[in-house]
């Protein structure tokens, strides 16, 4: 089954959340169901990218194109990558080379092959990306992942938000759980401006999060990527 790839690229460091500094490839792919305000990787939805379709063999012949012997894991995202049936095979085809698999998505959709995935990172967005969150939807989804090596990690901009990652937290309390610095800037190519705005919101969050008593057990991150390379897409 054919999966819609908007790019393919890596090694590089996982910059957020579960696995950060892993060493890892990236396959995105196109399409998602929400329109995020603040979506830093909107060309995979607003028509801006072109994606092509391509067979899971084809896939890892790129990855081991581009990535050569400088990899054992591989992340996938979007996009939001469990609208695509066809990623089960890819994952399979994967770990068969003996790589990892890790996947981003915001857990709006459920796909059978996740039960299949090493890391698994569950994003639910906070009011500040106009999405609203189903939680009937995020229960059955998490209950599915009981056995899983997976975590949650919710994006802050701002007050509202923080309390509905304390909600998400509280409801599911044996879940990793991580706070990630959002990027309000994500179109400057100026990193000399950004990278100290994004130091900054980091420790605004750290702020709230050491003064939370309901945070005591969650990890506070920036997107570790954002402050290296900015903005640039591709790494
Ligand atoms: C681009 S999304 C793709 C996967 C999936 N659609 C999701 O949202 O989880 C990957 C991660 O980037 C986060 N993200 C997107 N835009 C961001 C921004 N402007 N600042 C910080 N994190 C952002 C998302 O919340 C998600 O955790
Ligand atoms: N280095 C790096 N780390 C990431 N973690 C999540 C990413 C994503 O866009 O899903 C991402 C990305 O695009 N690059
Ligand atoms: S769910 Fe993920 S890819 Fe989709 S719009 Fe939101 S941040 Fe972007
Ligand atoms: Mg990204």
């Amino acid at each position: 089954m054919k999966i819609p790839v908007m790019e393919v690229f890596g090694p590089t460091i996982q910059g957020e959340g579960m696995v950060v500094g892993q060493k890892t490839m990236f396959v995105r792919t196109a399409g998602c169901d929400y329109s995020c305000s603040w979506c830093d990787s909107s060309f995979t939805w607003d028509g801006t990218g072109k994606s092509v379709s391509k067979r899971p063999p084809e896939i890892i012949e790129e990855l081991k194109a581009i990535g050569g012997q400088l990899f054992s894991h591989v992340t996938i995202s979007g996009g939001n990558p469990a609208l695509h049936k066809g990623i089960g095979e890819l994952v399979d085809l994967c770990h068969a080379e003996g790589w990892k698999v890790g996947v981003e998505t915001q857990a709006s959709f459920w796909q059978d092959w996740l039960l299949n995935i090493d890391d698994i990172t569950l994003s639910p967005k906070p009011p500040s990306s106009g999405m609203i969150t189903d939680f009937s939807k995020l229960d059955r989804f998490l209950e599915k992942l009981a056995d899983a090596n997976a975590s949650l990690k919710i994006v802050i901009f701002d007050e509202d938000d923080f309390k509905f990652a304390e909600e998400v937290h509280l409801r599911y309390p044996t879940v990793p759980f991580f706070l990630q610095t959002g990027n309000d800037d994500i179109t400057t190519t100026d990193d000399a401006f950004l990278v100290p705005k994004l130091l900054h919101r980091y420790e605004w969050l750290i702020e709230l999060a050491v003064n939370s008593p309901v945070m005591n057990d969650a990890k506070v991150l920036p997107q570790l990527h954002a402050l290296v390379w900015g903005n640039k897409r591709g790494v």
